[in-house]
């Protein structure tokens, strides 16, 4: 984005690097935001992205509210996302005049382009507490169950953009973290289930342990609202057969959902143009085998 800058009349952005490392100037100075960080830049401000060699990752943008830090109810008064790891820019200016310096904005879903003589990265100081920021996932205190049963995702929660149905969230950004897992007569990976969220997961690094084949870094899954899912089948029978001891899960792994209460449409690119679709995705489920047993009796109640 040399000479060019770009912002979002529309809503804010939630940008998650995958690879690569973000050199981003904004009109509040600069952040860079390497993969297992993530940044928020909101409505309206100017910004512009230097990389160097292949980068990607994923972008969710909400409208109408903004990002904030989930309540924590009897958690207290710390725990997850700590608002002192989260960083601002400090001011950064540039006095450059520029012949045809390109301002690209999104309003209304559509991209225009604007040109002007100068460097919008003029701003030699600034107050207040509209900013964008980054976060560094690998503090985040990690909360779960210590004796049984397997919490529901939004003890992960990173960031949350509430809607106006107090519980219900525009969109929640969770991520799944190295961390012990440690619950006793339980079936300790994702649940089976299907719910009233979409859920839109993607890999920063390493596998996820509800499906270590075919979920690759930089790809994603989709279940939307009332479908339903659960670990593929070798995760099944591996946490089945398992001996429960304190285990480590996710070590040298970053996946994340952004679980929204809407409903998402997968544009044509997504479905067709890009031809990265996975048609076989429900075969990891196929391979599951009906267990059920009424007279199964548990040896420790
Ligand atoms: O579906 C998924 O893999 C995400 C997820 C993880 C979990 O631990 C519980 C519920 C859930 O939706
Ligand atoms: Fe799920």
């Amino acid at each position: 984005m040399k000479d060019k800058c770009f912002y979002n009349a529309d809503g804010d952005f939630l940008i998650v690097p995958q690879q690569g490392v973000l050199d981003i100037t904004t009109e509040f100075g600069k952040m860079r935001v390497e993969p297992n960080e993530i940044c928020v830049i909101q409505q309206g401000m100017r910004f512009s992205v230097s990389v160097s060699g292949s980068t990607r990752g994923y972008i969710l943008e909400v409208f109408a509210a903004h990002f904030q830090l989930p309540y924590l109810g009897p958690i207290g008064a710390n725990g997850l996302a700590n608002p002192r790891d989260f960083l601002c820019p400090v001011a950064w200016y540039e006095d450059k005049d520029v012949k045809g310096y390109q301002v690209v904005s999104k309003f209304q879903g559509h991209l225009f382009q604007a040109e002007q003589n100068h460097s919008p990265f003029d701003v030699v100081g600034w107050h207040g507490s509209y900013v964008p920021y980054k976060y560094n996932l690998a503090l985040f205190m990690v909360v779960n169950a210590v004796q049984f049963d397997h919490c529901d995702p939004s003890i992960f929660t990173v960031l949350t953009c509430p809607s106006n149905r107090p519980g219900t969230a525009i969109a929640d950004f969770v991520i799944f973290p190295p961390r012990w897992s440690v619950q006793e007569n339980t079936f300790r990976p994702p649940y089976y289930h299907r719910n009233c969220m979409s859920e839109f997961m993607g890999l920063i690094f390493g596998n996820y342990e509800a499906k270590k084949e075919g979920f690759q870094p930089g790809g994603a899954t989709l279940h939307s609202v009332m479908t339903p899912h659960g670990p593929d089948t070798q995760c099944f029978e591996e946490a089945t057969n398992a001996t429960l001891c304190p285990t480590r899960v996710a070590d040298g792994t970053q996946a994340f959902m952004f679980e929204s209460s809407l409903s998402l449409a997968v544009t044509k690119w997504g479905e067709e143009t890009c031809q990265k679709l996975d048609k076989n995705y429900y075969k990891c489920w196929q391979g599951l085998k009906k267990h059920f047993n009424p007279k199964w009796q548990p040896d420790v109640l």
